[in-house]
């Protein structure tokens, strides 16, 4: 195995240790994430009592094939703890989502838990957000019109990048509720909030990758061991 999915293992494992009988979670999506999904399909397949609202069908899919009972937001609106990966984390536990695309559930999940905890390795832990390209998740209407409203919108936040649609085999990628992906690559994001508060008033924005005040902890695997980080 290599030394990446070890990390990502460690981080699962140790997560898995904050979650107790009876627990609604919600459950992420990315490589990470699964990683998770095995190690509670394991638990849930020796009787420990769980139930889950996946982020993704991709996640629905694998809980179903290793046996984690799923429930949705409609049975059980309010879950206990969500566990997700992330792209980039940084020191106040903001992060930004979205790499796999499932950015809209994961944070619809993460907002109805008392609690989200991030399983990552050190590569993903950052001074400022930004590095990795900002997913927008766009309605498909009007693209051209929304992308020139979120190059305005950013260039007022003193932001400048490139905006990609992002593509999968060819065509516009396409997330499970339908929309488009805006990948923005700025370098850096110094504020966060502002960049949040700007883009949700464009119309066309459906929601985006920056999660900010939803995770309490990050778990985060190094090469030296596991370290978890707490919301300052
Ligand atoms: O936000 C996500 C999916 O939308 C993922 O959590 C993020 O992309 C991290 O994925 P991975 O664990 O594969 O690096």
């Amino acid at each position: 195995m290599d030394e990446a999915r070890k990390l990502k293992i460690a981080a699962a494992a140790e997560a898995l240790t904050y979650v107790r009988q009876g627990m609604r979670l919600g459950i992420g999506t990315g490589s990470t994430a699964e990683e998770f999904v095995r190690l509670l399909a394991e638990k849930a397949n020796e009787g420990f009592r769980i139930i889950g609202v996946p982020t993704s069908e991709r996640t629905a899919k694998l809980c179903s094939e290793l046996g984690v009972p799923l429930t949705t937001l409609e049975e059980t609106p309010h879950l206990d703890l969500t566990v997700d990966g992330a792209d980039e984390v940084n020191g106040d536990l903001s992060l930004i989502k979205g790499g796999g695309g499932a950015l809209l559930r994961e944070k619809i999940v993460a907002a109805a838990s008392d609690s989200m905890i991030v399983i990552a390795d050190e590569s993903k832990v950052v001074e400022t957000l930004g590095r990795f390209p900002l997913p927008i998740e766009v309605n498909r209407f009007g693209l051209g019109a929304t992308m020139r409203a979120i190059e305005l919108a950013v260039s007022q936040c003193g932001l400048a990048g490139g905006l990609i649609l992002r593509l999968k085999d060819g065509a516009p990628f396409v997330t499970d509720g339908g929309h488009y992906i805006v990948d923005a690559s700025f370098g850096r994001i110094p504020d966060p909030k502002i960049l949040s508060t700007a883009l949700f008033a464009i119309p066309g924005v459906v929601e985006h990758g920056l999660f900010i005040g939803l995770t309490q902890a990050a778990v985060i695997a190094g090469t030296d061991g596991i370290r978890t980080m707490n919301r300052p």
